[in-house]
């Protein structure tokens, strides 16, 4: 039950509606056909050719949904990714109050006239994200009601630097009953302070620099995350109003606004996706070009395929070619070692999709995971990958292409761990079926359509409706 609406701070019309938002097309409608269960079959062993179109990147999506709560009138946001987590996003935005329309694959976002500071705590579990709407309810409108976060199961993933930030922040921050009850007590609001982050947070970062841009003065963050996400949720709170300075860096310096109000802002590439893709190529030792890609997103990831092997050209500001085909001399793919870091450090989010892919290459590769505590607990070894798993470090014994991985009956149980099986699964030898999808949908836009593009032979299948080659709805069909 949402608690009781008691805003401090709250100085909006309320109920302004703009008849845009009547639309009876919401974001949170249930899809027209219920998809239970969902798998993949993947026919594997082809090689991979053509375009693929990088969407939007989830990461930076779901915070700056989250920062349209910081915003009086409305804003619109363009290449929104349309996944389960962008939906679920929208969902919790809509338990509050909000209202969420799309049009011409654009959402547009009004958050004016909440009706409660408290979101679905059932939507809340689904992801990480929905957590990060407990900087912008609490600095807007003086208090907050969140229950703990979900999203993948990776390690303890503790919500610590959040508080502590807050706290530092000048709000009441309690767990109670499963959720974290905020309150500023002063009367007036959130106030500017110095914080110093134990570890360099993504979410505990957005979700301070938001709550900042609307606090008392002046902020200072240290030790904060500097992934691309931060610079793109910066890049969209400062459209709307708000004075945030050295995204990107280790520290922020933030000048609280009394308001911030709405504005159109387009969501970067996903550098993720676009990783994966690359991946993908070297996996199947394929030819694929796609973009848009912002290349200084992604150097530790290219650094390590072009000495691998693999030619990487950039055929524009945006367009990035790879190929991984093997030469006259045969196959030509060298393992590597890696170590996760935050930004700009290897992600930690394409570590098990690179595992995949040195588990095909020569020699043996160390992989040091330095981020999550638990994030390769897969099924590669499924494939007949020969790898030892001690702790947070791997050893990859390298088969080489000319002893391909065989396919396999596997389940996904995290995100990426789950597309590191649809790599394995391109590129085996023979028929692979992935259980657990619905955890990869909630990260990659039109999976299977994406790969089929690439010529890969890949089918949904649902218990309920046999093949399904329509998932890939966009936001502007539902
Ligand atoms: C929705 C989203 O953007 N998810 C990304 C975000 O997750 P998320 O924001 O959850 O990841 P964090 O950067 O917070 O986690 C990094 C490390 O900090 C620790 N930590 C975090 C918060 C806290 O209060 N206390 C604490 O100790 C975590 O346990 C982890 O060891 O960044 C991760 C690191 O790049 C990515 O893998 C995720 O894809
Ligand atoms: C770990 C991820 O997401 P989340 O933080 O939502 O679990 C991810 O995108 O790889």
């Amino acid at each position: 039950m949402a608690s009781k609406f008691n805003p401090l701070r709250y100085d909006l019309p309320p109920n302004t509606r703009a008849c845009l938002f009547q639309d009876p097309k919401q974001l949170s409608s249930p899809p027209k056909t219920p998809i239970q269960d969902p798998k993949l079959i993947i026919n594997g062993g082809s090689t991979l050719s053509g375009h693929v179109s990088i969407s939007g990147s989830k990461n930076s999506a779901l915070p700056i949904l989250a920062a349209t709560l910081c915003c009086s009138g409305s804003s619109n946001l363009k290449n929104v990714p349309c996944l389960s987590d962008t939906r679920t996003m929208a969902s919790i935005l809509e338990s509050l109050g909000a209202q969420l329309m799309t049009f011409n694959g654009e959402i547009v976002v009004n958050t004016d006239g909440l009706l409660s500071v408290e979101p679905d705590s059932a939507e809340i579990r689904k992801l990480r994200g929905g957590f990060f709407v407990l900087g912008p309810l609490l600095a807007r409108f003086g208090e907050a009601t969140v229950g703990l976060p979900g999203g993948c199961d990776i390690g303890t993933r503790p919500i610590d630097l959040y508080i502590h930030g807050l706290q530092a922040l000048g709000a009441t921050v309690e767990l109670r009953d499963g959720k974290v009850q905020a309150h500023v007590s002063n009367g007036k609001g959130l106030t500017g302070a110095s914080f110093g982050l134990d570890c360099p947070s993504v979410g505990a970062t957005e979700t301070l620099m938001m709550a900042a841009c609307l606090a008392e003065g002046n902020t200072v963050i240290s030790n904060a995350a500097q992934e691309p996400e931060i610079i793109d949720l910066a890049g969209f709170l400062t459209n709307c109003g708000a004075a945030v300075e050295g995204a990107g860096t280790d520290t922020l310096y933030i000048s609280g606004r009394r308001r911030l109000y709405g504005s159109e802002y387009s969501i970067m590439p996903d550098r993720i996706e676009a990783g994966t893709y690359m991946l993908a190529a070297a996996i199947t030792r394929s030819h694929i070009s796609m973009s848009p890609v912002i290349y200084s997103n992604l150097t530790s990831l290219l650094d390590k395929l072009s000495r691998a092997g693999c030619k990487i050209l950039h055929l524009s500001d945006d367009t990035l070619e790879l190929s991984a085909v093997p030469g006259a001399t045969g196959d030509n793919l060298q393992g590597f070692s890696i170590k996760t870091r935050p930004f700009p450090g290897f992600p930690t989010d394409l570590q098990p999709l690179t595992m995949a892919l040195l588990s095909t290459c020569k020699g043996i590769s160390v992989i040091e995971e330095t981020v999550f505590e638990n994030r390769m607990s897969h099924e590669l070894q499924k494939f007949g990958a020969k790898i030892q798993v001690c702790g947070s470090t791997a050893l990859v014994f390298g088969k080489g292409n000319a002893s391909p991985l065989c396919g396999s009956q596997v389940i996904a149980t995290d995100l990426r761990g789950g597309m590191s099986l649809v790599l394995a699964g391109l590129a085996a030898e023979g028929c692979t079926e992935i259980s657990g999808i619905s955890h990869v949908d909630r990260g990659y836009e039109s999976l299977e359509m994406k790969l089929q593009g690439l010529g890969a032979n890949v089918t949904r299948m649902t218990s309920s409706s046999g093949p399904s080659q329509n998932f890939g709805i966009s936001f502007a069909s539902l």
